[in-house]
């Protein structure tokens, strides 16, 4: 684990759909071994951003470098085998066991003529392990709850992206997750952020999400970087960077933010939408007093 090189970094980069920019020379630091998660509205560029740091996206303008090296002069094996995306949707090929889809993660490792590579078993065993679906790996993933369906697509990403030992290569293995909780349940929606946890805590991953709940986000992440329309509106640590002010100005919503008194995180108490036509008043957060 090395937390204080940057896993990813995106320098001045532009992207657009179409000749349409849609992000416009931002920059942005990832660091390893901890969680970044990209907050703001619907539409504001967190999906893009997120496929263009993992070169799923092409780059208009700037440079993404993974682990100092520019990832666009790397080998695409080379990239797969550091970093695993998981996009909104994923699709399952019909049928297909839990265990098998999670082995397809080891592509990038695999030699010639379809064989594996060394500690491809150990890697699947691994990340079966390690996200709890070792239970259903012999089930069609279509056959799975939300929950159990999201942890067997975060194993893949991890299989992919757990280096193969024996080479002893050096590596930072990312794991970019797009809105991994999206119709789940609450408890299932923590399980999965409890797994992303351990998988940073106690494993050294390094992880890049996009989340909706700005709680959630602000209680599992070491650092938040928030959108609006195409830009970087803030970045920080959680308890800077949740702040009525910042939900008042990225989301137009007045609220009021007062603190988990057993972690000190944010939390968020709605008080309505603020009109865009005028700016947020003292009147749209009551305070304590006012509601007694
Ligand atoms: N494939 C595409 N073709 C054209 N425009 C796109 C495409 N994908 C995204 N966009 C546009 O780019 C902008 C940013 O979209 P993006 O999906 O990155 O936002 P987001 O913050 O992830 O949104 P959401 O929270 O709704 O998922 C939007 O205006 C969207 O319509």
């Amino acid at each position: 684990m090395t937390p204080d090189i940057p896993a990813l970094h995106g320098d001045g980069i532009s992207v657009g759909y179409s000749g349409q920019e849609v992000l416009t020379e931002l920059s942005v630091t990832v660091p390893g071994g901890r969680i970044t998660t990209l907050i703001g509205p619907n539409g504001s560029g967190k999906s893009t951003l997120l496929k263009a740091l993992g070169r799923v996206q092409p780059l208009t303008a700037g440079t993404v470098a993974l682990d100092g090296e520019d990832i666009h002069r790397m080998p695409t094996r080379a990239v797969a085998r550091k970093l695993g995306l998981l996009p909104q949707s994923p699709l399952a090929p019909e049928g297909i066991t839990v265990a098998d889809l999670v082995r397809r993660g080891r592509h990038p490792h695999g030699r010639s003529l379809g064989r594996g590579a060394a500690g491809d078993t150990d890697a699947v065993a691994e990340a079966l392990e390690l996200t709890g679906t070792a239970e259903f790996a012999l089930r069609p993933v279509d056959s799975l709850s939300g929950g159990q369906r999201q942890r067997a697509w975060i194993a893949m990403v991890l299989a992919q992206s757990t280096p193969i030992l024996l080479l002893d290569e050096p590596t930072t293995p990312i794991l970019l997750l797009d809105e991994p909780t999206t119709f789940l349940d609450i408890a299932h929606q923590i399980e999965v952020l409890e797994l992303l946890s351990s998988l940073r805590h106690d494993h050294g991953k390094t992880v890049l999400l996009v989340l909706h709940d700005l709680e959630q986000a602000a209680a599992y992440s070491d650092q938040i970087v928030a959108l609006k329309q195409g830009e970087i509106a803030a970045v920080g640590n959680p308890s800077d960077v949740v702040t009525e002010a910042f939900v008042a100005e990225v989301f137009g919503l007045a609220c009021r933010v007062i603190h988990d008194p057993d972690t000190g995180s944010p939390l968020i108490l709605p008080r309505g939408k603020i009109s865009r036509e005028r700016a947020p008043q003292p009147q749209d957060v009551r305070t304590k007093e006012d509601t007694r």
